[in-house]
């Protein structure tokens, strides 16, 4: 007998959130900002880092899982200058305008194939709209932000899907994926740099990375675990953790938490950014899974 997958209705306070359940996957996924908020599977460490000090304060961007960062990333005055002019404004908020913005849910299935969701951005400035499609099966949870140009202009933005993942210790994790790629390594004046082997985290570390392929893993050996980051016209991704001494200072953020997290942050930043011309459409995606694996 085949399974159906499972939505109900799982409210954060003031915020409208729903929790997914298919097998042993289940997900959470919150009205504000369209932001995943859990990801895993029973039985299991969680896939996605879900934030026990994070608070649901309607307006306030939540931290942890994955916040949605678009029309721009980071502060709109580090943009490229097509992003900048297309979007100034007095006041811009970090990370753009939809990460504490309510969207809304259109549409909601869950069958014996699994779910999938649909949420629209509020924000239509220059006729656009957004749209983040989540689809959740047996192995694996997409992410597609999903953005249709309706206006009567050529309109430049960067987004990131600024995913947190959950790791044993940040500092015994091996990754794969960068080795070749060019970074900006915002910890020191944005110098650019070369990958030259894997990355390891041994400290605070921010680094914009360009001319990515479209697989990441993360192999975690203390939890005989490795996820995989597939990624979808994305070729630039953030690799952030704060460390100790940044992390004492992070809103929502127990000072432990560093150690316990991971941001590799799918994007399209910097040389990365898009332009989407009238009647056209365009964003980026991500598919993320896990592979238990035996010592
Ligand atoms: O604290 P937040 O606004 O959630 O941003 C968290 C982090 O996001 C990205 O990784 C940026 O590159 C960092 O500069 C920033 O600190």
């Amino acid at each position: 007998m085949s399974i159906a997958a499972t939505i109900y209705p799982y409210p954060l306070h003031d915020l409208g959130a729903w929790r997914i359940e298919y097998g042993e996957a289940y997900a959470l996924i919150c009205a504000q900002g369209s932001q995943l908020l859990e990801y895993g599977f029973r039985n299991e460490p969680p896939v996605i880092w879900s934030n026990a000090y994070a608070s649901f304060i309607a307006g306030t961007p939540i931290r942890g899982g994955v916040p949605v960062c678009w029309p721009w990333f980071v502060d709109l005055q580090s943009n490229p200058e097509a992003v900048k002019a297309d979007w100034h404004m007095a006041d811009a908020p970090f990370h753009g305008l939809v990460r504490q913005a309510l969207w809304q849910v259109e549409h909601m299935e869950a069958d014996e194939h699994g779910a999938r969701l649909t949420f629209a951005s509020p924000v239509t400035r220059h006729g656009l709209t957004a749209r983040i499609h989540l689809k959740l099966d047996e192995n694996s949870l997409e992410l597609d932000l999903d953005i249709v140009n309706h206006g009567p202009r050529a309109v430049a933005m960067t987004a990131a899907l600024h995913s947190y993942y959950a790791v044993s210790d940040v500092s015994a994790v091996t990754l794969r994926g960068f080795a070749g790629a060019c970074y900006y390594d915002n910890l020191h004046d944005r110098t650019l740099c070369q990958q030259v082997s894997e990355p390891r985290i041994s400290g605070p570390t921010e680094r914009v990375y360009q001319g990515l392929g479209k697989i990441i893993v993360i192999e975690d050996p203390a939890w005989q675990r490795k996820i995989f980051i597939n990624t979808r016209s994305s070729h630039s991704a953030v690799l952030w953790n704060p460390g100790p001494e940044r992390a004492a200072t992070l809103d929502q953020f127990h000072p432990d938490a560093w150690r316990a997290m991971l941001c590799i942050e799918t994007a399209r930043v910097l040389e990365d950014m898009f332009t989407i011309v009238p009647g056209a459409s365009g964003g980026l995606a991500v598919r993320i899974s896990r592979q238990l694996v035996q010592r």
